[in-house]
């Protein structure tokens, strides 16, 4: 470790402290994580689910591994450096994020997302401790929960932050899939409105009701497999009806309490995928793109296109082509950003 020149610690999480280093060789600022646990054979470091996730997945959306390296029954992991992390990012803020700001965030998270479970991962902890920034660039970090989608169940060992832990696994399914990342998604999406967690939970308990609280309690015809779970009958204390997210929420838009929505579903299989999120209206807010020339179904006068089918449903994820004209036409109020999605 001769090699790395320990500026100051960055971070003292579960597994490992985090410190900012400077690379003699390379000349590079680096960010060093120590890992607590002693280890004792070069095989117990590299079959670790973190250092296993990340030398296979490259991605701008997902912190570098550089190195692993261990030294007197020490592991070291060497990462890409980052300034800061989004938990700090949202404590330090005075004023809400604009929605751009916050449609910014959240189409590098599900960026990276995508590709991580595109590639067979899930997170199972994400947090805005999880996501660090610098300028503005979102990575996702620490694999040390991180798990093969194909790997097989039961994932007894599952101990993620309480606050962005999905319903299914606070009571106790057996299984669960990449919908759990989905879950934490939609709360740090609705935490970047307000700039507080949307499901503060003191405890487990507490955390089903929090989710009672804002969504209602579920029933068999929001979740019926989630009635059999477990722990369910924890949720027969809590008899609530829903809130209105937009009373919650009140600085997002119609789209991004529509996404909140539907990313914090009961049911895992209503939660909208990593690639189905970007695809959401949310992200296309004031994006105009004209269709070709030659098709005959454009409007050719402003008169005709000022009168969008206000019938359709925006929120589907159907097949049918986005009608633009209407996405335009119902927020007016809102962004202009172009997306790479
Ligand atoms: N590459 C990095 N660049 C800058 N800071 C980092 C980096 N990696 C981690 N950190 C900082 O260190 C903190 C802890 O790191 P990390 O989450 O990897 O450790 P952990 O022990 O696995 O934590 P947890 O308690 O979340 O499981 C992060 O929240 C972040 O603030």
């Amino acid at each position: 470790m001769e090699r790395y020149k320990v500026i100051r610690e960055i971070g003292d999480g579960t597994c490992g402290n985090v410190f900012r280093a400077y690379d003699i060789e390379t000349n590079e600022i680096v960010a060093v994580k120590k890992m607590k646990r002693k280890f004792y054979h070069w095989e117990e470091c590299i079959s670790l689910r973190e250092v296993k996730a990340l030398q296979k997945l490259n991605h701008p959306n997902i912190v570098m591994l550089k190195g692993v390296t261990m030294e007197n029954h020490e592991l070291f992991f060497i990462f890409e450096h980052m300034e800061c992390n989004l938990y700090d990012v949202i404590r330090e803020r005075r004023a809400p994020f604009s929605e751009e700001e916050i449609r910014k965030f959240m189409v590098q998270i599900l960026q990276g997302l995508v590709y991580m479970h595109n590639n067979g991962y899930f997170h199972r902890d994400l947090k805005p401790e999880n996501l660090l920034v610098t300028n503005n660039i979102v990575k996702i970090a620490d694999f040390g929960l991180a798990r093969e989608v194909c790997s097989s169940p039961p994932y007894t060992d599952y101990v993620s932050t309480r606050w962005y832990r999905a319903p299914e696994v606070l009571l106790q399914a057996s299984a669960y899939t990449p919908a759990i990342d989905m879950w934490a998604v939609g709360a740090i999406l609705a935490e970047l409105f307000t700039l507080s967690p949307l499901f503060p939970g003191e405890t487990e308990t507490d955390q089903l009701y929090k989710i009672c609280s804002v969504l209602g309690s579920p029933d068999h015809s929001v979740w019926p497999e989630g009635m059999n779970l477990p722990r369910s009958n924890r949720l027969q204390f809590f008899q609530i009806p829903p809130r209105n997210l937009w009373e919650l929420i009140p600085n997002a838009s119609l789209e991004a309490i529509d996404l909140i929505q539907q990313l914090c579903s009961w049911d895992p299989k209503r939660r909208p995928t990593a690639e189905q999120s970007l695809h959401h209206p949310f992200f296309n807010v004031g994006k105009w793109v004209p269709r070709p020339l030659h098709d005959a179904s454009y409007p050719r006068t402003n008169e005709s296109r000022a009168s969008p089918r206000l019938e359709l449903n925006l929120w589907g994820f159907g097949t049918e082509p986005d009608d633009l004209d209407l996405t335009l036409s119902l927020k007016p109020s809102s962004v202009t950003g172009d997306y790479n999605i």
